[in-house]
């Protein structure tokens, strides 16, 4: 469903991804590892078509991101830690002006809208304001937002930052149950307890490279039982 083949981006002559290559398979959460810096954002950023790869290539749903950007943009779905709603807006009236830009108008709009509110559990959040929503609601309009369209591909960039313990439990939930759909993911964190909990594979990212890559049973066995573990082991292996 993804496949990434020596993608690479430069900011002047700082590489902050050398020669990535990877895949994701059809119905897997991939969890992309690495600490502050090593290159996740960059990464899901070209493939979500909104940074330009300085080399190599990138296909999601078998679209090129560079040459077929429109044609990935409708297949994917990406969601920031942090990222802000209007806070005037019920949560409603956000995904009626996010659901223009996916085309969903009427009838087609309604039925998103009773899709995402079923899935997440956010009924009640509909017709209050987002100011209004605690931080849990607020993410799930978050969330609601990037999959109101339906993308088979879903990225979450360091999604659980600032959450509280419950809504960090709802968005892990969210993800498990996503795929369990059929969709793919790819979870970008810091926090290797979270990919032990919702990955099908990891890959480790490091000054911009991939270490290591393999199923999470894989990447356990060789830390020991500690995904943190063998990041350290395969870094250092690397270097
Ligand atoms: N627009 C930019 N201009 C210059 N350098 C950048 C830019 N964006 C990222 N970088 C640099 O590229 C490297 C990788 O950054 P990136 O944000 O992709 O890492 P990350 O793994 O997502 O870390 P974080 O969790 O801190 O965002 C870092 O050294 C960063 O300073």
């Amino acid at each position: 469903m993804i496949e990434v083949k020596g993608l690479t981006k430069a900011y002047r002559s700082h590489l902050a991804v050398r020669e990535l290559s990877f895949h994701v398979n059809p119905g897997e959460v991939y969890a992309l590892l690495g600490p502050n810096g090593a290159g996740k954002t960059t990464t899901l950023r070209m493939l979500a078509t909104l940074v330009k790869p300085t080399a190599g290539t990138a296909r999601v749903a078998g679209f090129d991101v560079g040459r077929e950007s429109l044609a990935v943009r409708q297949r994917l779905g990406l969601v920031n830690g942090g990222m802000r709603v209007y806070e005037r807006l019920t949560g409603r009236e956000v995904l009626a002006f996010f659901a223009g830009f996916y085309g969903l108008e009427g009838h087609a709009f309604r039925k998103a809208l009773d899709w995402v509110a079923g899935l997440l559990g956010m009924e009640e959040a509909l017709d209050k304001k987002v100011m209004e929503m605690s931080t849990g609601m607020q993410q799930k309009v978050v969330i609601a937002r990037a999959i109101l369209h339906r993308p088979p591909v879903l990225l979450l960039d360091e999604a659980t930052a600032g959450l509280d313990v419950f809504a960090r439990r709802a968005l892990l939930d969210f993800v498990k149950a996503y795929r369990d759909l059929g969709n793919t993911l790819v979870y970008s964190t810091h926090v290797m307890a979270e990919a032990e909990e919702v990955a099908d594979r990891v890959g480790f990212l490091h000054q911009g490279r991939l270490v290591y890559e393999g199923t999470k049973a894989e990447a356990l066995a060789l830390g020991e039982g500690s995904l943190e573990r063998a990041f350290i082991r395969m870094v250092k292996e690397a270097a």
